[in-house]
Order: C-alpha cells, then sequence, then structure tokens
C-alpha cells in the first residue's frame, strides 16, 4: 500500500475527496489539520461523532493534509498527475494551489485487528461498560452493553453519549424503574438499552434515520433489551417520565415544544450535543415548558435537564 499526501485548502477538500475516491480508485481517504499541535490548530465542532467539521460549510481546516491510500505507486502517482491536470468547466485549473507533498509506503497491517483496536471497552461508571463484541468485559464491569460500531452513531466514544449514559446510570432507581422511556434521535439505539439495562421499561426509540431504526432494534436485540415501539419519530406518542435526546442544538431547539410535551408531569427531559456557548439559547427556547440546569460538561460539550411542573 502506498498513501498520497496532499496539502489542500478548507474549500478544497470536499471536492478533492469525492475526486480521488470516485474517480481515482484510492481505497480510503483521511483528512488531518496541516496545522495540529501548533499554535494555529484550529478546534473544529460538529455532529458528534462525524467527521470533524466546519465540513458541513466547509469540508476540511484552513490548510488540511488528505492522505489517499493507494494499492501501489503506480496508482497513487497517476492520481496526483490526474489530479494536477484537473480543469473545471471554464478551463480553469480544479485544484490551485493544491501541493504534492509525496508519496509514503504504508507497512501491511491487519486491517481488521487495527480498526477493532480503534475501539476499546468505554468506562461509563465503574459497573456499567460499553464493550465491543470482540473485546474481554473488564474485572467489575457488572452492567455490559455489547455494542460495536456500525452505520449509526452512539458507541459510547463520544461524550454526549457518555454523558446520556451516565445520567441514566445515576439516576435509575432499580427499585422502582422507569415505566416508559423516549429515546428521541436515537442512532444505535445506546441509550434506549442504557436505559433498558438499568430496569426502564416500554422504551420507544426513534430517528429520522431508518439506518439509525434498524440499528438500534439490531442492537437491542442483541443485548436482550425489550423496546416498544422503534421508527421514525412519529412513533413517539404519549408521556414518558424520561425523555432523552442526543441531536444537536439547532434541531433540539425546534424541537423544544414537541420533546417537552412528551415529558410527564414530573418527569426529566435530559438532553445533549450541544457546546457551552448554546446553553442559554436552549434554555430559553425550553423556558415555556420547563428550566434546563447544567447537569455535567465534558470536552466542551454540556448536558443539560430539566423537570416538568
Ligand atoms: C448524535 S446522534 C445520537 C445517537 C445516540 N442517541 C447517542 O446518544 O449516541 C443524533 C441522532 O439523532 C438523529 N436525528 C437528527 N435530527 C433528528 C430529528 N429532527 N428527529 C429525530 N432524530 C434526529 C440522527 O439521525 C442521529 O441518529
Amino acid at each position: 500500500m502506498i498513501e498520497l499526501v496532499l496539502l489542500a485548502r478548507a474549500d478544497q477538500v470536499d471536492a478533492l475527496s469525492d475526486a480521488l475516491t470516485d474517480e481515482l480508485d484510492a481505497l480510503a481517504v483521511t483528512v488531518e489539520d496541516a496545522d495540529a499541535d501548533t499554535p494555529d490548530e484550529a478546534p473544529i465542532f460538529g455532529e458528534p461523532g462525524m467527521p470533524a467539521t466546519l465540513s458541513s460549510q466547509i469540508g476540511g481546516w484552513q490548510r488540511s493534509i488528505v492522505k489517499a491510500l493507494f494499492t501501489d505507486e503506480d496508482a497513487a502517482t497517476e492520481a496526483a498527475t490526474l489530479l494536477l491536470a484537473q480543469d473545471d468547466d471554464s478551463g480553469a485549473t480544479l485544484f490551485d494551489d493544491l501541493h504534492i507533498h509525496g508519496l509514503q509506503p504504508v507497512a501491511d497491517q491487519d486491517w481488521v485487528r487495527l480498526t477493532q483496536s480503534q475501539f476499546e471497552p468505554v468506562l461509563i461508571t465503574s459497573d456499567f461498560w460499553i464493550v465491543p463484541s470482540w473485546h474481554k468485559a473488564p474485572e467489575g464491569a457488572t452492567r455490559v452493553m455489547r455494542l460495536d460500531p456500525g452505520l449509526a452513531f452512539g458507541t459510547g466514544t463520544h461524550p454526549t453519549t457518555r454523558m446520556c449514559l451516565r445520567w441514566i446510570a445515576r439516576h435509575a432507581d432499580l427499585s422502582a424503574p422507569w415505566p416508559r422511556v423516549l429515546d428521541y434521535g436515537c442512532g444505535s439505539g445506546i441509550l434506549a438499552i442504557g436505559a433498558g439495562l438499568h430496569g426502564a421499561t416500554g422504551i420507544d426509540a426513534v430517528d429520522i434515520d431508518p439506518a439509525a431504526v434498524e440499528s438500534s432494534r439490531a442492537n437491542a436485540a442483541a443485548n436482550g433489551v425489550s423496546l416498544n415501539r422503534v421508527g421514525l419519530p412519529d412513533q413517539a406518542e404519549g408521556l414518558y417520565p424520561v425523555v432523552l435526546a442526543n441531536i444537536l442544538a439547532a434541531p433540539l431547539k425546534l424541537l423544544a415544544p414537541l420533546l417537552s410535551q412528551h415529558v410527564a408531569p414530573g418527569g426529566s427531559l435530559v438532553m445533549a450535543g450541544l457546546l457551552e456557548r448554546q446553553i442559554e439559547d436552549l434554555q430559553a427556547a425550553y423556558a415555556p415548558w420547563l428550566a434546563l440546569e447544567v447537569a455535567d460538561r465534558e470536552e466542551g460539550w454540556v448536558l443539560l435537564s430539566g423537570r416538568r411542573p
């Protein structure tokens, strides 16, 4: 294997990645901040767990290192030549300023093992762990969720998911389990399953993404957790003592009336996916129904929770 290493501008990254994978047979493309670990490093916040973004607006960092993996040197060299020669509709060079850093050999690896090694068991509380199927559960883990990375978001590695799971672990009362829970934006189903492992019943899990709905079903079954309704958002129905929503600030704001009205009187709304600077905006959006307070913080992300009067 050989890696073609390029230095590109942020606005070129998306088109460059598409050209490399769709037209030039790159096996994989990765994007890194060329200024990482320097004073010019630029933190980027985006959809939790999705590739780092600015990306919904701009595909990468101001100075991005783009690495494309090829089977051999000929394929990588040809790709570099074709990239430099690409014109746009007006005949101008498409990737102007593109800098070819060079080619570097990549040692043969056991790729399955390498991928798996990036997903270690994740500690939620001292006895509650998320553990990939190929790992043994750690000593002392009495509550274990088996979960492998898949098409839907939610492996437990992202701070927003971890904070929601910690909230569940801290607030679940095994002697009086929640009779209903709504996981709104369920992704892999990780929060719904977490609630189930803490005794909840009547769990509904909904998402706008059909792949997430399928993942939630499969992951819940693999963990022996029985979900009530799993489907698109219209499957959420009635009042729930606990509503969990780990999405993003903008959709959470839009969803304020809907989510609030699913919370039973005396019940809790728990939401994540927002940053420190978005707290006040979210508190104001939910104020007509309930008072949201900061319940947890991790790596710049915030967990808000509130009780419905
Ligand atoms: C950050 S993931 C969270 C997944 C999982 N609940 C977790 O905590 O790891 C957000 C999920 O919300 C879903 N989503 C985004 N907007 C939504 C909306 N308006 N209604 C329902 N689900 C939505 C996405 O498809 C995605 O699966």
